[in-house]
């Protein structure tokens, strides 16, 4: 049974996923305290927090069984994920659920900015009647400076042209023709500062866009421009904030996020009357709440099963069509670091993983991910193809990618060459159209192999009645032999036999191998 634990106000219906699968059991448990999280997270399997619990690693520290945080949500700002990736633990987000809701908030703020519409209705329903203090300004024919077209910046675009805005935006991964599709100019950072009347972030919050928006940037805009963020807190520099707001450079601000949430009562903006706040209600609709829980909850389902999953963001993203394609070699390649690891003695210094063959067109991250997931695991605890490469690195170990286009006669070929601090090892494999994995190469030795269960690999001088010996050696001590794959270099020469057999072998079993005088060395292979 799973744990999914809840920790902040989830709907219901999204999680209904999770509450139905007989493998799961679902604990919400919303406001917890610090010491109440610690204790909590130590027993379950996966996480589902919103923007408030803050996941920190400390928390993940305690974690000893998690593998999946689910954020139903986008910005993953409350989560430490380099902490998690070390640990090996899935983050994944819910990024499409709340870009409608989130754009139409800002729109809304957009709207009640240019017409001071909560000073005025704070004034009116106080008992003052004051239509000279609240005159506004139209937003037909004005510039919005989008910084951060991504999905809620490039909604807000279609819903502010619709009010005749003219859109200039700045992404550094803004094309042209994206730029033209969305009927917007392309601009500079600064060129966008300089020209909105309207400035409005919508960037993640990250260590290059914190205080993106600072003091400098404030000098360079047009005198009264409006700023919006409903993004995240931190993108604009408050205390820069402030002081542009009190110098008039600044006309108004409408803000949902703040640097620190809930912010200070006595916050220094909060007196000023040009602006206007709402407490991080980008995404609270009924509908994208409902949209980010059931998103989430299906992936972090996937995750716990096993299944293909999307929307991590702590490993590279893979469309459904590319997941169809390589999953059938995901096996093979997991076998393949697991095989090549035990047969390769001494620490690993270096792999190179070569894809021949068909297997070449693809995008292959994901493979040597878990091929490389497959031979640390062999020694290392905990690794799984999120915290490889990083386990990897930690360690020294390089670890290249190679394409070729030759396969060596099989429709497509994987090689890891592995170089340990005693010596080289190199193991091929195959996908055999409808037959599954098969170990095609040893050390330049061809095989034919499925990796699969116990395998013995003998190491021997090629000379009469070796292979007699070594089945008359495992008969005795009882065990059976399933296959049995023999290669050499030449008549004579070094040669390996490679004995599938029915169980693991013990070690009085083991000894007499070694010792019956035939065989230079032997390897137990489980897979
Ligand atoms: N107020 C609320 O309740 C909500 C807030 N958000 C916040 O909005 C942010 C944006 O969300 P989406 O549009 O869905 O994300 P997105 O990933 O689709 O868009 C973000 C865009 O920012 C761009 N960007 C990154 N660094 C930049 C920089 N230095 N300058 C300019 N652009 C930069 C990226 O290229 C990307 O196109 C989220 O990261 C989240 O923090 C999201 C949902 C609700
Ligand atoms: O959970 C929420 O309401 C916050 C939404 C948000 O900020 C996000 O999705 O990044």
């Amino acid at each position: 049974m799973y744990k999914v634990l809840v920790t902040d106000n989830i709907s219901d219906l999204g999680l209904s996923t999770l509450v139905e699968a007989p493998e799961v059991k679902v604990v919400k448990k919303t406001g917890l305290t610090l010491n109440e999280l610690l204790i909590e997270i130590e027993d379950a399997d996966a996480l589902l927090v919103r923007s408030q619990t803050q996941v920190t690693a400390e928390v993940l520290e305690k974690a000893h069984k998690l593998r999946v945080i689910g954020r139903a949500g986008v910005g993953v700002d409350n989560i430490d994920i380099e902490a998690a990736t070390k640990r090996g633990i899935i983050v994944m987000n819910a990024p499409d659920g709340n870009t409608i809701s989130t754009a139409e908030h800002t729109f809304a703020m957009l709207i009640s900015l240019s017409r001071n519409i909560p000073q005025a209705y704070r004034s009116t329903v106080n008992g003052e009647w004051k239509r000279k203090e609240y005159v506004g300004v139209e937003l037909n024919g004005k510039t919005l400076s989008i910084i951060g077209l991504g999905r809620i910046g490039a909604e807000l675009a279609q819903k502010a042209k619709a009010f005749r805005m003219n859109i200039v935006a700045f992404d550094p991964y803004l094309t042209l023709d994206r730029a033209e599709e969305l009927g917007v100019q392309k601009a500079s950072f600064e060129d966008a500062i300089r020209a909105g009347d309207f400035i409005s972030v919508h960037t993640p919050l990250t260590k290059q866009t914190r205080h993106l928006i600072n003091s400098d940037v404030f000098h360079q805009m047009k005198d009264g421009v409006r700023i919006l963020n409903c993004a995240r807190g931190g993108i604009i520099d408050e205390h820069a904030l402030v002081g542009a707001i009190q110098s008039g450079k600044v006309a108004g601000a409408a803000l949902d996020v703040f640097e620190q949430e809930p912010p200070a009562p006595d916050h220094p903006l909060f007196v000023l009357p040009q602006v206007i706040v709402t407490p991080h209600l980008g995404a609270s609709t009924v509908e994208a709440q409902e949209n980010v829980a059931i998103d989430v909850a299906e992936e972090v389902l996937h995750v716990l099963k096993d299944e293909p999953f999307k929307n991590a963001v702590n490993l590279p993203s893979l469309s459904a069509e590319l997941q169809k394609k390589i999953g059938p070699y995901l096996p093979l390649v997991e076998k393949l670091g697991k095989f090549s690891s035990q047969l390769a003695t001494g620490a690993v210094q270096r792999m190179v993983i070569s894809y021949g063959g068909e297997v070449a067109d693809l995008e292959v991250s994901a493979l040597t991910r878990a091929l490389l997931s497959g031979v640390l695991s062999q020694h290392l605890d905990g690794i799984n193809q999120v915290n490889a490469p990083h386990v990897a690195k930690n360690r020294g170990i390089e670890v290249l990618e190679q394409k070729a286009s030759v396969s060596h006669g099989f429709t497509q070929l994987i090689t890891v060459d592995i170089t340990t601090s005693r010596g080289n090892t190199s193991v091929s494999g195959t996908l055999l159209n409808g037959f599954g994995a098969r170990i095609t190469k040893v050390n330049g030795y061809s095989v034919d192999v499925v990796p699969e269960g116990h395998i013995l690999h003998i190491t021997h001088q090629d000379q009469p009645g070796v292979v007699g010996k070594v089945g008359t050696i495992l008969g005795n001590d009882k065990v059976n032999i399933a296959t049995m794959q023999v290669g050499r270099e030449t008549i004579g020469g070094q040669a390996i036999m490679l004995l599938g057999i029915d169980k693991g072998i013990d070690d009085a079993a083991l000894a007499n191998l070694r010792e019956c005088g035939v065989v230079n060395g032997v390897q137990v292979i489980e897979l």
